[in-house]
């Protein structure tokens, strides 16, 4: 098979980076995780926090072999597939090597491209800029909307109406924002107590 035949099967997938840390948004906040950070993103958030991602091309290709064999070292076995947007991988092949050497698989997603992979927890963050596949919206464990506009609220709201009645709802400040909107998340949440809090703890612990 060629590289781009793998990379299609999802059998090597290009990784920008992958380290051991402690997760620091949603419902696992304080935990720690190996997160696989793979490259690529066709979303364009204006205020994405790692816009170096995006080009793919820009990121070593690794075996899926080799991507578990580093994430073995760490004594943690939760680990969080992020991005870039990871979806637009088949994470069949990666999340099951991972179940198979005793991991607990999370991933964050826009959900912008058809779902993949076996997930214990799925973290959904849809975005304005390029619509969510609708194959995410049954699969969502956690809801997580940014705020960076007043408008964010009722985007949240309209997506809310469509995940499952289980799944939970987040609202996290856009980082530049933060200052901005974090009063105004407090007064919504009050208000709308199905929602909750997601804070990006780890810019505030200075980790990765
Ligand atoms: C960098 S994204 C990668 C995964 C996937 N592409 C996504 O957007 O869900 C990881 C998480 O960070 C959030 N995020 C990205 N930039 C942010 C920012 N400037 N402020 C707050 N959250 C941000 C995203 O919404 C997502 O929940
Ligand atoms: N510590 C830490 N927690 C995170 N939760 C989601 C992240 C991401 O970029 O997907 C992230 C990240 O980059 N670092
Ligand atoms: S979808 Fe995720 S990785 Fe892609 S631009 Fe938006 S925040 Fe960044
Ligand atoms: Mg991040």
């Amino acid at each position: 098979m060629t590289t781009q035949e793998l990379v299609a099967s999802g059998l090597q997938l290009p990784v920008m980076e992958a380290f051991y840390t402690i997760q620091g948004e949603g419902r696992f906040t304080g935990t720690p995780a190996y997160f696989i950070r793979l490259g690529g993103c066709d979303v364009g958030c204006v205020w994405c926090d790692v816009k170096e991602s995006w080009e793919a091309g820009k990121w070593p290709i690794l075996a899926i072999e080799e991507i578990v064999e580093e994430a073995v070292k760490y004594p943690g076995r939760l680990v969080v597939i992020t991005g870039g947007e990871p979806l637009m991988y088949d994470l069949d092949p990666l999340t099951r090597l991972l179940k198979e050497n005793g991991f607990t698989t999370n991933i964050e997603t826009s959900g912008a491209h058809p779902f993949s992979g076996d997930f214990d927890w799925v973290c959904f963050s849809p975005k304005k800029f390029k619509k969510p596949h609708p194959s995410i919206y049954s699969e969502a464990d956690e809801l997580k909307v940014v705020i960076f506009h007043q408008s964010d609220f009722k985007f949240a709201e309209e997506h809310a109406a469509l995940v499952n009645k289980s799944c939970e709802l987040r609202l996290q400040p856009e980082w530049s924002k933060a200052e901005k909107f974090t009063s105004e998340i407090i007064n919504y949440v009050k208000n709308h107590p199905t929602w909750n809090i997601s804070l990006q703890t780890h810019k505030f612990m200075d980790i990765p």
